[in-house]
């Protein structure tokens, strides 16, 4: 049970009042009377306009229902369009305009690279991913499948080695080119200090030597004892030659290079959202507290690993020695932005007058701004606040949003548009009207992104009631979905953010399947993404290379020439053909459906694991969150709906699925086995979600999962 402490007319939950009273208030210049007066006041002025909004969304998709029901197999599409704008679904597309965001720091404005996402409850993995600002090449390279073949259990392998220093010096070649030789046949790397400013040379096999192609790109050394560090720049990105030859790898390589240091993720998404399980007062403030350390800087977590434990803590800045003899500071940290949740859920950290959940998105609005008070430059070096908003249904609530973060900044003090906002363009009614959506942000908006998957459940939601869907798989070849991601940067780079604010692509969600995603995920930045989602450090190294291939900005420069994508075709219904499944390919699907929804949900509602990896049916590890789980339960609320399979159906595939999931997970300490009485609160979870989804709001799994897991909780005591 919750214990409340009463605060004017608010109750907080006591982890709460300890957590903003006694860890993020001391040493920051505003008082509890503040925050729990400007929270009341929050509550009371934007509690009732959120709830009229999301009664906005519910009438909406009534309508839509109603229209799609009745237009079954006669599907107009400008008469589609009449319709859409009848109800002010579709809103009018208001004057041309440009972004005016100031103050925004070089990763979201001018640079492009990887963006990495993590679950922010994890304090292992947000420290990481914080880290993961620099990442080895010959690590990522090593470790995943972009060199093929195992690697081997028992120490270095050289040969994997040898392959990998192929890889690199390939790699160097292209991008930091000696002016004839190849990076392979160095023998030594020498700084010229008697130039002004320093230059490079190399000493090659033969006896001859060689310099840079492009000596600009040289910009600083660091020497420290035998290891010589060597700094370049390319497009915006630093990459560090790291030259020891008493280093093991160093010692087997010619050039003494031990490894190549790419700054990987920009920027880290620290993620109170989607891969969270935040359900009540006391997760909230576990998200809250590693927010806190993460903007104060002192966040720790024990990692233990080949038997020891080390603390890890937050990464410092990189020193060098500038080309002209200038000391030179890079961050040594990811730019963090902070994912707050949407505006469907409420909280029980806080209690109204009336004894109510107060919004959640308004708890963490104010809550995560206030830890990032404690960022003193270290994070944000232009003083700004990055928050990522998630799931806004159309102009309106982004509008919400605004004055949500107007009020915050009210309360704290903060200049105007110190908060900056991050839209996801993750749901229909906001993509189609997503120019009108960045004008009513245009003051503070970073980013757009095309958040993909929970777009793939909105669609599937949306458009419920006009027939049944085609497999989950083939989602990525409709129609609406290629003019979905053109339209997002063609929206983006008509509001001028170009050069001035991140345009994003969605997340690379097969952790393990990196050598597929070196072959496609550059893919993104050619159809104009300045940032694109990764899954982890070693996905952000690897991603981090398409942006030396790629020049993003003069990519963009073309793009922005070309027509928009087509309203009509971002309206495309993507429901099956006359061409019915085969009975096969409907159990193939439900089981696939199946397992990924009971691999996740089993660890969501018994653990409280918000992000998981979950093995498909072809054994391949899928990430699977929120959205994930969206998509694949609306898929089978869509298909129950359309009689594609009966429900005696989903039952038996789903408790099949449930022992297969079990097995999977049996070496797991903390795991119970969900079969073979399928009664447990993680079982009827996963059913709930399929069997009760057509009756989700906008089909999102939160309502469910929420209940489910205070449940599983309270019997866990
Ligand atoms: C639709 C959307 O909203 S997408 C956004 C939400 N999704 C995410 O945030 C994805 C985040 N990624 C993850 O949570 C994880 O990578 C998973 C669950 C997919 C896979 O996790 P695991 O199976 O534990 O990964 P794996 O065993 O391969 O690697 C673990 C190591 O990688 C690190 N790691 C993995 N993912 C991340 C990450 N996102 N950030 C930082 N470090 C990470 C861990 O710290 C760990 O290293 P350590 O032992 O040194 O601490
Ligand atoms: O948040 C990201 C998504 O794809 O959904
Ligand atoms: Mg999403």
């Amino acid at each position: 049970m919750t214990s409340y402490e009463r605060r004017g007319a608010l109750q907080i939950a006591q982890e709460l009042c300890c957590l903003v009273e006694q860890d993020i208030l001391p040493s920051l210049s505003v008082s509890a009377d503040v925050v729990w007066q400007g929270l009341a006041d929050l509550v009371e002025r934007c509690g009732p306009i959120n709830k009229t909004l999301l009664a906005r969304r519910e009438d909406l998709q009534l309508r839509l229902d109603s229209w799609h029901k009745d237009h079954r197999g006669a599907f107009d599409p400008d008469v589609y369009m009449r319709f859409l704008c009848d109800i002010g679904y579709l809103v009018p597309e208001g004057a041309d305009f440009s972004i005016a965001t100031t103050n925004l720091d070089a990763e979201v404005s001018i640079l492009a690279g990887p963006q990495l996402v993590v679950p922010v409850d994890n304090a292992r993995y947000a420290l990481n991913a914080a880290n993961a600002r620099w990442g080895s090449l010959f690590d990522a390279l090593y470790g995943s499948d972009v060199i093929a073949g195992k690697v081997a259990s028992g120490g270095y392998d050289s040969d994997r080695g040898a392959q990998v220093i192929a890889w690199a010096t390939d790699f160097l070649d292209q991008y930091i080119p000696l002016a004839e030789a190849s990076h392979g046949d160095v023998l030594e790397y020498i700084v010229d200090e008697t130039a002004e400013p320093a230059a490079l040379t190399v000493a090659l096999k033969g006896g001859t030597s060689d310099r840079l192609r492009y000596p600009e790109g040289f910009r600083a050394r660091c020497q420290d004892g035998g290891r010589l560090t060597l700094l370049f720049c390319h497009h915006g990105l630093h990459l560090e030659l790291v030259i020891d030859r008493s280093h093991p790898v160093g010692a087997e390589n010619l050039s003494g290079v031990c490894d190549v240091i790419l700054e990987s993720a920009l920027t880290a998404i620290m993620d109170c959202e989607d891969s969270v399980a935040a359900v009540d007062a006391e997760d909230k403030v576990r998200v809250y507290q590693n927010w806190l350390g993460l903007m104060k800087g002192d966040l720790t977590a024990d990692v233990q690993k080949g038997g020891k434990t080390i603390e890890r803590r937050l990464n410092r800045d990189r020193l060098y020695q500038g080309v002209c003899g200038e000391d030179l500071r890079l961050p040594g940290r990811s730019l963090m932005l902070v994912r707050n949740v949407g505006h469907l859920m409420t909280t029980d950290a806080v209690l109204d007058e009336k004894g109510n959940e107060i919004p959640e998105g308004i708890l963490d609005a104010l809550i995560t701004s206030l830890c990032a008070l404690h960022d003193r430059g270290a994070n944000s070096r232009t003083g700004s606040i990055y928050i990522v908003k998630p799931k806004m249904h159309g102009p309106e609530e982004a509008a919400f949003t605004n004055d949500l973060f107007d009020q915050v900044e009210d309360i704290l003090n903060l200049p105007r548009h110190t908060i900056k906002v991050g839209v996801m363009d993750e749901e229909r009614h906001t993509t189609v009207n997503l120019k009108e959506c960045i004008r009513a942000v245009k003051d503070r908006i970073f980013f757009i992104n095309t958040g993909f998957l929970d777009r793939t459940g909105d669609e599937i939601h949306s458009v419920m009631e006009a027939g049944p869907m085609v497999r989950k798989n083939a989602m990525k070849g409709e129609a609406w979905i290629d003019a979905y991601e053109r339209w997002n940067v063609d929206i983006g780079l008509s509001v001028g953010m170009q050069g001035r604010a991140q345009i994003g692509k969605g997340m690379w969600a097969m952790p393990d399947e990196m050598a597929q995603m070196m072959a496609s995920k550059g893919d993104h930045l050619l159809a104009g993404a300045s940032c694109a989602w990764v899954p982890s450090p070693t996905a952000a190294t690897l991603h981090a290379t398409h942006y030396h291939t790629h020049d993003v900005a003069a990519l963009q420069k073309q793009l922005i020439r070309r027509p928009r994508a087509a309203l009509q075709d971002l309206l495309t219904l993507p429901i099956m053909s006359e061409t019915t499944v085969s009975d096969a390919e409907i159990a193939e699907e439900l089981a696939n459906n199946c397992q990924g929804i009971l691999g996740y949900v089993v660890r969501w509602i018994d653990q409280g694991v918000g992000c998981s990896k979950v093995p498909d049916i072809d054994h391949r590890g899928l990430m699977e969150d929120r959205a994930t789980l969206r998509i694949s339960s609306q898929h089978i609320a869509n298909w129950l709906h359309h009689d594609i399979c009966t429900g005696p159906q989903v039952e038996k595939t789903l408790r099949r699925m449930a022992l297969v999931v079990d097995q999977q997970n049996k070496t797991d300490p903390l795991y119970q086995p969900m079969g073979p009485d399928f009664t447990g609160v993680a079982f009827q979870a996963a059913r709930d979600l399929i069997f009760k989804g057509r009756d989700q709001p906008n089909g999102y799994t939160e309502p469910l999962l929420h209940a489910r897991r205070r449940e599983a909780k309270a019997q866990q005591i």
